[in-house]
Order: C-alpha cells, then sequence, then structure tokens
C-alpha cells in the first residue's frame, strides 16, 4: 500500500530532479509535490520536457502550513537557505531531509568558516543526525531532521572510515585526492562551468579550502574515534556526472594488502550499495554512473607502504538524491534498497 507523502524544496535543481526520478517509481510515495521559492504555478512538465505526462503538476509555493502535513520533506536548496527555511518545520510533523551542508557541521564557528555563510540555529545542528547512511542507520532511523552528506565526503568517508577504524591505516598523513563532474556546481552557470572554459579542460579548485574538509574530519573523529587534518584537493573534470576519489596513507607496518581488501570486505558484506572490488587495476565512474553504488578498491603500495584507496560514486546519487532517498527509507523501517535498485548506465 502506497503511504508516504513527500515534497521536495528546490525540486528544479540538479538534486531536485534526480529526487522526482527515484521517487517516481518508489512503491511506498502516494503523493510527490514539488515546491519552488522562483516560480509559483508554472507547470513542471513544462520547464522539464523529459516529465511531460509524468510530472505535469504546478509548482507550489513553499508554505510552512501546507508542508507540515507532509510525512517526509526533501531539501535540496544552496547552503545558507535552510538554515533558516527549515527551523518552523522541526518537529511539526514531517521527516526533514537536508542534502545542502547547513546541518552537517556540529561546530558553528567551522560552518562560518567554511561555508561563509551565517549557520542554523544550534539546538536544530544538535538534533541532526548525519546521513552516511552506512554508519549511522541506527540514528538516522530516529531522526528528526538528517543532514545528508556532501558528494564527495561520501565517496571519500565510504572508502577509508573501515581502515581507519580497525587503525589499519594511519590517518595522519592522509592526503584524499578527487575530481568531480560539473553536475556538482549545480544548475546555476557560472565562470568555471561554461562549456568553452570547462570543456577540453582538466582544472583544480578551491585548493585546500574546500568546505568538505570539515565534513570529513568530524566524520573521522565520529565514526573512526581518531582526530586529523587531512590534506583535501578537488578537481573539475569535463564530464556530466561521477566523483573519483583517491585516498593514500601508510599502513600500519606488517599489515598486507589482503587485511585491508578483508577488512573493506568485511565491513560492507551487509550492504548491498557499497562493492569492494578486488584484483582492478582501473575502476571508473561509469560503474556507478545513474545508481546508488558505491565502488571501492585498495592497492598497497610494497614500495612506500602506503596504501592507495579508490572510491567512485554519481555524485548526484549516491552523493545526493539517492542517499537522501535510502535515508528515508530507514527512517520508515522500509528495505534501504526500496526504489534505488536499478541497474548503472555503463556506457
Ligand atoms: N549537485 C551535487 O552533486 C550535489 C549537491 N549537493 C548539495 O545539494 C544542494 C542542492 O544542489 P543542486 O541541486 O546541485 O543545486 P541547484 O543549484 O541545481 O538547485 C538548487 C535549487 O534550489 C532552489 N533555491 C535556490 N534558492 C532558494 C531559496 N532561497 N529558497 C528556496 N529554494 C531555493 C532553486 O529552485 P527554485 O528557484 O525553483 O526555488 C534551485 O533550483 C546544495 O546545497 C548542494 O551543495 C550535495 C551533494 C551533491
Ligand atoms: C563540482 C563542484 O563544484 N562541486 C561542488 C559540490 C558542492 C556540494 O556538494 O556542496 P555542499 O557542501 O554545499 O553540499 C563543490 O565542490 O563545491
Amino acid at each position: 500500500m502506497k503511504e508516504l507523502k513527500v515534497g521536495i524544496i528546490g525540486a528544479t535543481g540538479y538534486g531536485g530532479l534526480e529526487l522526482i526520478r527515484f521517487l517516481h517509481n518508489h512503491p511506498e510515495v502516494e503523493k510527490l509535490d514539488l515546491f519552488t521559492s522562483s516560480d509559483e504555478g508554472a507547470i513542471f512538465s513544462s520547464k522539464f520536457g523529459h516529465l511531460l505526462s509524468i510530472h505535469d503538476t504546478a509548482l507550489k509555493k513553499i508554505d510552512t502550513e501546507t508542508l507540515s502535513n507532509f510525512d517526509v520533506v526533501f531539501t535540496s536548496t544552496p547552503s545558507g537557505v535552510t538554515s533558516k527555511l527549515l527551523p518552523p518545520l522541526v518537529g511539526v510533523g514531517p521527516k526533514l531531509i537536508d542534502l545542502s551542508g547547513d546541518y552537517r557541521i556540529k561546530d558553528l564557528s567551522e560552518y562560518e568558516k567554511w561555508y561563509k555563510k551565517d549557520p542554523a540555529p544550534e539546538e536544530i545542528v544538535n538534533m541532526s543526525v548525519y546521513g552516511l547512511t552506512e554508519w549511522n542507520a541506527k540514528n538516522i532511523k530516529n531522526a528528526k531532521i538528517i543532514a545528508n552528506p556532501g558528494c564527495y565526503p561520501t565517496a571519500v568517508l565510504l572508502s577509508i572510515l573501515p581502515l581507519i577504524k580497525e587503525r589499519l591505516i594511519d590517518p595522519q598523513f592522509l592526503i584524499i585526492d578527487a575530481k568531480s563532474g560539473v553536475s556538482g556546481a549545480g544548475n546555476k552557470p557560472s565562470q568555471t562551468t561554461h562549456y568553452s572554459e570547462m570543456n577540453e579542460n582538466f582544472s583544480i579548485y578551491k585548493m585546500n579550502e574546500h568546505q568538505h574538509i570539515p565534513e570529513i574530519e568530524q566524520a573521522i573523529a565520529m565514526f573512526a574515534d581518531a582526530k586529523t587534518t587531512i590534506t583535501f584537493n578537488t578537481h573539475l573534470v569535463p564530464m556530466t556526472r561521477g566523483i573519483l576519489a583517491t585516498s593514500y596513507a601508510p599502513v600500519t607496518p606488517g599489515v598486507t594488502e589482503e587485511q585491508l581488501y578483508n577488512c573493506l570486505k568485511e565491513t560492507y558484506k551487509n550492504h548491498p550499495f557499497v562493492r569492494v572490488v578486488e584484483n582492478v587495476n582501473s575502476l571508473g565512474t561509469n560503474r556507478v554512473k545513474g545508481s546508488n553504488f558505491c565502488d571501492i578498491c585498495i592497492k598497497l603500495d610494497e614500495r612506500t607502504n602506503r596504501a592507495t584507496i579508490v572510491g567512485v560514486i554519481d555524485n548526484l546519487v549516491k552523493g545526493a538524491a539517492g542517499q537522501a532517498i535510502q535515508n528515508m527509507n530507514v527512517q520508515f523501517n522500509l528495505p534501504e534498497t526500496m526504489g534505488l535498485d536499478v541497474v548503472p548506465l555503463f556506457i
């Protein structure tokens, strides 16, 4: 029986469109209403022709009273929006799942420093639960508000947390080199995402200043009980979707490649969306495109005694909308894979 009434704020953005793509076929979703801050009354399929006959409904005005009647409200808006938008909705009815960075960082001064925005109210940040599903399902189950992880942190954390937690690698010397497709920057055009400047170009950006640094460090402390400062850099690849994050870390003396691999394999044996891949010399974003998978591989460089750990995701799915729906499934005691069981678009 279909039961859930779901609202999406930010439905016209890339994350919002992906929420629609998966929620449309979700067996438990009875009603799906779309909200806008800029185009109230517009017929959704007239803005996005690919949804003709699928979503011919009008965009609704964001309004607390209306939204309080929903079971779940997803917010997929730029940072700095939900810090103000969500407080009146906390505890009044719907479960809130926020895809932005506004509720992820517990230390408000760190949020201000990295996001350069005013933080959300402290008591709501304190009650928010970090939605890295594979690592936090117990808390996600009862959460009123979920801070869905950032795209880069999802790829990075899933691939390194087990190894840090088991003390197989040393997080003090962790270097993370990550690359993303352009959809990670959202639908608002900018100089860096302009076709003629992005195409045939491969660039580094936000050098040592990326806002996901405190999020990754916080999660390493939270889930692997280790305090560290990481080197983390991000690159823009001239493609639409996908993140590939490569982490380098010294291996605890005596630890073998087999132990590293087995640790990852054991951690995720009951987690269908994380696939630990054996004997792979080439791992690319194509193998997860359009899907909620995170594929991971690891190799030990015996010359340097450093491990190379690679995680790939689709930034818009496991890195955003897919993981958000996975969290909704956990909150409503549904199978984690419900509505998300799709085959990647390999070609
Ligand atoms: N793109 C990605 O890969 C990922 C993005 N994220 C995060 O998810 C969030 C959404 O990202 P993405 O979909 O890419 O962003 P987009 O820029 O593509 O879309 C954001 C949407 O938010 C709505 N919006 C803008 N301003 C406001 C406002 N003041 N109040 C309410 N709604 C507003 C707009 O819709 P309208 O004008 O109709 O209101 C817009 O379409 C961001 O915080 C992003 O950092 C997280 C992980 C991955
Ligand atoms: C390619 C690209 O520009 N990606 C974005 C990802 C944004 C994101 O997810 O940021 P939040 O922390 O606000 O959610 C970036 O690097 O900033």
